[in-house]
């Protein structure tokens, strides 16, 4: 299994839904860091199910600090995060235990790991897995905003609803991401947000699910961050965004939408304003030739429904090698896209850490020396 993902700043995941626990260990973490508690605890609460619009599995998400702090600061030796899972209804799964679930990993893993993969709730598959991400995730958001970059998303489409954008104007963009930042349900547009919440319960009662589009601006990125060609900033935050369950898309700026443009209607003409180089539009979300140019990064995510849904579905016995029908129980997100957000952000700011990192070193975030 490949578990660890950065190459100054790594992020190696383990655990299983339905195992003791789950958990980080991140390495490279600058040393002389207070952990911010309020935004730490904010994260990981953005990311807790709540009321009917997501599963109804209530864990605590307590974030166990098992090594790497030490009165309080980090002390740059790996930092590893334990949270112990509590809630598992493992019965659920038995009866389905060699039935492969349409659209989740069941069958994949079980020709992969030879039937030897924890089935329960998906096992190391589960979404479950994102709650010790974003805990990683809060101690890069906080490193990176301590150097003035701030990230966040919204849900910028729910099945067929459609929030606005962000800004192009970045004063007003900064002010939508704070606030966007303290929603738990994350919407630039409040009026669209009832009917977003609506649908999603409307999926869940009509025991179906649904799924939508993301989209994340990151602000105050320096430029000349990234590499050309393999360790593009677009390669690295795909990789990273790609290892959230249920991600099938990503595109930055304009992405599919520069199909049928001409250039002269998309190229993002430079200016200088205030002894400042920047460009007029964002059609290349902040990245040319894989390196930052110094204006927001922009990208969107697409977030695929829920696979596990109550409706009936066909699928085979990977065991007796039999078509069956099958019903799923359990507790399931109706939609996952509204917790995913703060994944995102999560793997972005992680993915960013490491690429200033390779760039200015890690002494740069280190904090005063005592
Ligand atoms: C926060 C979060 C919650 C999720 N909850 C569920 C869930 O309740 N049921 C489910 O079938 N999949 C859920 N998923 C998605 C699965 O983890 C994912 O579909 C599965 O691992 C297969 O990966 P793939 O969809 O990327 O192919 C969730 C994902 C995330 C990020
Ligand atoms: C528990 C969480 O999400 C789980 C993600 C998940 C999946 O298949 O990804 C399936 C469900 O697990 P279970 O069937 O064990 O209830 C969700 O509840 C969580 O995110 O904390």
């Amino acid at each position: 299994m490949k578990n660890t993902i950065g190459n100054l700043f790594r992020v190696t995941l383990f655990g299983e839904s339905h195992g003791e626990a789950i958990g980080v260990v991140l390495d490279g973490v600058p040393a002389g860091i207070e952990i911010d508690k309020e935004l730490f605890d904010h994260q990981m609460f953005l990311r807790k199910p709540k009321g009917t619009i997501s599963t109804q599995r209530r864990e605590k998400d307590e974030v166990n600090f098992v090594s790497g702090l030490f009165e309080d600061k980090t002390t740059g030796a790996p930092c590893c995060m334990l949270i112990y899972n509590g809630d598992q209804h493992s019965q659920d799964y038995l009866k389905i235990k060699d039935v492969a679930r349409p659209s989740h990993a069941d069958y994949a893993a079980n020709v992969k790991y030879g039937g030897f993969q924890d089935y329960r709730g998906g096992g190391h598959f589960s979404g479950r897995l994102t709650a010790p991400l974003v805990a990683a995730g809060a101690i890069a958001i906080q490193i990176l905003k301590e150097k003035g970059i701030t990230i966040g998303t919204h849900v910028k489409q729910l099945h067929t609803i459609v929030d606005d954008s962000f800004s192009t104007e970045i004063e007003e963009c900064k002010k939508q991401i704070e606030e966007i930042n303290q929603k738990e349900f994350s919407i630039i547009n409040e009026d669209k947000k009832e009917d977003m919440i609506q649908r999603i319960d409307e999926a869940r009662m009509s025991l179906d699910a649904v799924g939508g589009v993301l989209e994340t601006c990151v602000i105050g990125m320096p430029a000349g961050i990234g590499e050309p060609a393999f360790d593009s900033i677009e390669s690295r935050l795909s990789h990273a965004i790609f290892s959230i369950g249920a991600v099938k898309g990503i595109e930055f700026g304009l992405g599919f939408g520069f199909k049928d443009k001409m250039s002269s209607e998309v190229n993002d003409e430079f200016e200088v304003i205030d002894g400042n180089i920047v460009t007029k539009t964002n059609n290349n979300g902040g990245i040319n030739g894989g390196i930052s140019n110094g204006m927001p990064i922009l990208f969107k995510t697409v977030v695929k429904p829920t696979s596990s849904i109550a409706k009936h579905q066909k699928s085979v016995n990977f065991n007796t090698k039999e078509n069956v029908d099958l019903e799923i129980k359990g507790r399931h997100d109706p939609a996952i896209i509204h917790r995913a957000r703060v994944v995102v952000d999560s793997m972005a700011a992680i993915t960013l850490v490491d690429c200033l990192m390779e760039r200015y070193g890690m002494v740069w975030f280190q904090g005063e020396k005592k």
